[in-house]
């Protein structure tokens, strides 16, 4: 042992914290909002920030070259998934592409999600994406004041529309209601050290009577539904030839409906909601927030609209190419307040060594994606909100499209999907509404510290710009086929 001992050298990590001889300085790990800690400690140690203790060791990565090198052309080794006992074992949704290991059953999900969710595949749903944005204009028009749940409910309606292909009044009735419910839990679970279970891992065989894997057993349940009746659903309508197109039908006319395939497609498809509703929500919410707290910046998205397609006419996803300073708003919006502030969470397979420094196997590897969003620049400070920064050619700032969607191997499969969905909603938000504060209730930006981060409650004015919009957003609504 003591050869062993002399003989190993000691192993060089990145810079941290200071650590304790027993405890290292893992205890230094920022619990709450640990985007803002964790970038102020890049400030200080740089690029690679490291904690270790108690036989773990997390690895941060602030800058996109470091999270390229290791994510992007390290991929085989830093494409693992953390493992939560409670969320992924006990609750079963590891199952699903998230959370699924990196081996061959996470490959054929992904290529499942790929067929069907690439930008060529997805071009035929836009159509529903703008009749979705046509009927969630409606819906502010009518209860401007509940636009909170309006807006979750079209993220959600869209990623269930094109998953599934069911008209908005059987998603309603069959999905959303069910699907929120088993989204509450799942992101309570998903924030290790909510369950203890995640850092004792032997707690998952105490007995079924005990609180939290009672809750778990539930959790299961409920989970086997979400992914579960949909499927079912479409492939009845499939066999009997009356399914609309979607990408579970699409799946079932490709591949053999062996027993392997079906629990591919059912699980690949099943976890879109969970990955696919909450980001878009949180995005379009930001977007909101953004235009009433910078009515300069909204009116200047506004005139480009105005100017570019005339008055009357509610912007599509094809005319984004025109609205260049559109363009920029929405990049700005993933920019000032990342819905994925520490992106999702790797593991490393195999013990590696990057610039010096040893990355041991089993790694937790964060990659802090705000440090990108908020890195200095002398020319537009980074806290505020100014659009301008993408268009200004003396500058370089990164593109959101390049580290909002994560990274190599497991880069968000549903990032055309999305942007699609943001071209479709934000755009014609800009042209057939005005949205402002309240007078007496100032809108103070706060943020949730789950996973991910989407506003807390605040209120905002949300009017028609004039009658000529009121009367296009009720005929537009007239004319949604997709109900
Ligand atoms: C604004 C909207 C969205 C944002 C910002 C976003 C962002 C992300 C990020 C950062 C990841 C982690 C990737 C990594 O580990 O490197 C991810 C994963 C994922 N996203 Fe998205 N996403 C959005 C919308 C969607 C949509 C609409 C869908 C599906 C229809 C979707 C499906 C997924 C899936 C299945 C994964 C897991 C990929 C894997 O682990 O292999 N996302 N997303």
């Amino acid at each position: 042992f003591l050869l062993r001992q002399l003989t190993t050298p000691t192993p060089r990590f990145a810079p941290g914290p200071p650590t304790h001889w027993l405890l290292g300085n893992l205890l230094s790990f920022p619990t709450k909002s640990a985007w803002f800690p964790l970038t102020e400690l890049s400030r200080k140690y740089g690029e690679l920030v490291s904690f270790r203790g108690l036989g773990n060791n997390v690895l941060v990565l602030n800058s996109l070259e470091a999270i390229n090198d290791l994510l992007d052309r390290k991929g085989s080794n830093y494409s693992h998934r953390p493992e939560l006992v409670f969320c992924g074992e006990l609750m079963g949704v590891n199952q699903g592409i998230p959370m699924l290991m990196y081996g061959p059953e996470w490959r054929m999900q992904r290529k499942m999600a790929a067929s069907g969710l690439n930008s060529a595949a997805i071009r035929k749903y836009i159509p529903i994406q703008e009749d979705l944005a046509a009927l969630l204009a409606q819906k502010l028009l009518d209860t401007p004041e509940d636009f909170f749940s309006h807006v979750r409910l079209t993220a959600g309606r869209i990623v269930v529309a094109v998953t599934y292909g069911f008209p908005v009044s059987e998603i309603d009735r069959l999905y959303i209601d069910h699907a929120e419910e088993t989204m509450v839990l799942v992101g309570k679970a998903t924030v290790p050290g909510n369950f203890i279970v995640d850092f004792f891992p032997f707690l998952k065989h105490l007995p079924s009577w005990v609180p939290f894997i009672k809750l778990a057993a539930h959790g299961r349940d409920m989970v086997s539904k979400l992914v579960t009746e949909p499927y079912e659903h479409v492939k009845r309508n499939v066999s009997q030839g009356i399914a609309r197109p979607s990408v579970t039908e699409q799946l079932l006319r490709t591949f053999d409906q062996t027993p392997e395939n079906e629990h591919h497609i059912k699980w690949s498809m099943g976890s879109l909601y969970g990955a696919g509703a909450e980001t878009t929500y949180a995005t379009t919410l930001i977007f909101m927030m953004a235009m009433a707290l910078h009515p300069d910046k909204q009116r200047k998205a506004q005139s480009e609209i105005d100017t570019v397609l005339g008055h009357g006419h509610i912007p599509r996803v094809e005319d984004a190419p025109r609205l260049p300073y559109v363009c920029a708003v929405i990049k700005e919006v993933m920019r000032w307040k990342p819905v994925l502030p520490l992106s999702i969470a790797r593991r490393t397979g195999d013990a590696d060594q990057y610039r010096g420094f040893d990355v041991p196997a089993n790694s937790f590897v964060i990659p802090n994606v705000w440090a990108i969003a908020f890195k200095p620049c002398e020319k537009y400070d980074p806290q505020s909100f100014i659009p301008e920064r993408f268009l200004d050619d003396e500058i370089t700032v990164e593109d959101p499209a390049l580290w909002a969607f994560g990274f190599g191997r497991r880069i968000c499969p549903g990032k055309a999907l999305a942007e699609n969905s943001l071209l479709a909603l934000l755009p014609s938000l800009l042209a057939q509404f005005d949205v402002s504060p309240i007078e007496g209730c100032p809108i103070e930006p706060a943020f949730k510290e789950d996973l991910i981060s989407y506003p807390e409650p605040f209120k905002v004015r949300i009017v028609p710009r004039s009658s000529e919009a009121e009367e296009m957003i009720r005929t537009r609504t007239a004319a949604c086929s997709f109900v």
